[in-house]
């Protein structure tokens, strides 16, 4: 699904198990495209003052994650991995029968519709497991999808929608999700390394730091553009740059030396790998 531009507000209110980054990049995509006003959120973390963040935006804060899931209609699992099981045994405690069957949304890494569905099986409730990355509180997000068989097709629209409208949300077997996640959510971070150390390059042969960065930030916006918008295989795209004996092909030279490529697959393949160590497969 691709983000549109009209907007029809939700009424649901959304909770977040943990008010880290991801969640903070979702809160801040999807308020800022107007799908939900602040008020409607509602966030859940051990220590009421790290969630300064939420609270100081009019959002709703609390120490008690059961609490949190009784007062929200979707709830985003949003802690990390090995937290799992100890959020949801707070919620245990608290609130043993939830009143209402709630509609769950991990973006764990890692944790299987399978675990997710052992863990939550007391609260009788729907499950999502998806993959999103932090470039949607910008709204360019790239989100990847894998219902459990317990969400409903109202259910997987409506996670559809929250996720569409900060960028692409693609629904994917849950067998590739480990591996794209490493492409899509880990990606971003290659990315800010590749800008940084270009931008590095370009500090070292004279620019100042601050053009060298913006440089590097727009250009990357620009190539990733024609990669995904000119329908041009991306070795075209290379090769339309590469003048013969020119300036670009030198470049080129350095990184095929460096085992640039090589670089690149190793990152995914290992982030792949901690993915699937990360539910217990080694
Ligand atoms: N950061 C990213 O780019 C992406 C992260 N993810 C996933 O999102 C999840 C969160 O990652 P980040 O936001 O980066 O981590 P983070 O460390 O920024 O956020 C985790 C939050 O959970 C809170 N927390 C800790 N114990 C808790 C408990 N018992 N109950 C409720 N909240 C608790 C922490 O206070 C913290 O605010 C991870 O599972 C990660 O795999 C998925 C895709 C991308
Ligand atoms: O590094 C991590 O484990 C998380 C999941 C994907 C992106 N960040």
């Amino acid at each position: 699904m691709e983000g549109g531009n009209f907007v029809n507000p939700l009424t649901q209110k959304i909770g977040f198990i943990g008010g880290g980054n991801m969640a903070k990049a979702i809160c801040e995509g999807i308020v800022s495209k107007g799908l939900v006003p602040y008020g409607q959120i509602h966030v859940s973390g051990p220590r009421i003052h790290n969630l300064t963040w939420w609270s100081e935006r009019g959002c709703h804060a609390t120490q008690e994650n059961g609490s949190l899931v009784e007062n929200a209609d979707i709830v985003f699992i949003s802690v990390k991995p090995h937290i799992l099981h100890t959020a949801i045994e707070e919620i245990k405690k608290t609130h043993p029968i939830m009143h209402q069957s709630k509609l769950f949304v991990s973006i764990l890494a890692g944790i299987t519709l399978k675990q997710l569905e052992h863990v939550l099986s007391e609260f009788g409730g729907r499950i999502i497991r998806v993959m999103p990355n932090t470039p949607m509180t910008v709204g360019e997000g790239c989100t990847l999808i894998s219902p459990h068989h317990s969400a409903t097709q109202e259910d997987i629209y409506l996670v559809n929608q929250i996720l569409s409208i900060t960028g692409t949300c693609r629904e994917i077997p849950e067998n590739l999700i480990n591996v794209a996640g490493a492409l899509t959510s880990s990606g971003p971070a290659f990315i800010y390394m590749a800008i940084e150390a270009l931008a590095d390059g370009a500090v070292k042969m004279g620019l100042p730091r601050v053009l060298a960065s913006e440089l590097a930030a727009q250009m990357t916006l620009g190539a990733a553009k024609m990669a995904r918008d000119t329908g041009k295989h991306t070795g075209r795209l290379k090769d339309e740059v590469c003048s013969p004996g020119g300036t670009t092909i030198q470049g080129v030279y350095a990184l095929e030396k460096g085992g640039m490529r090589a670089a690149f697959m190793d990152a995914i393949e290992n982030s792949t790998k901690k993915a699937a160590e990360m539910a217990g497969h080694k």
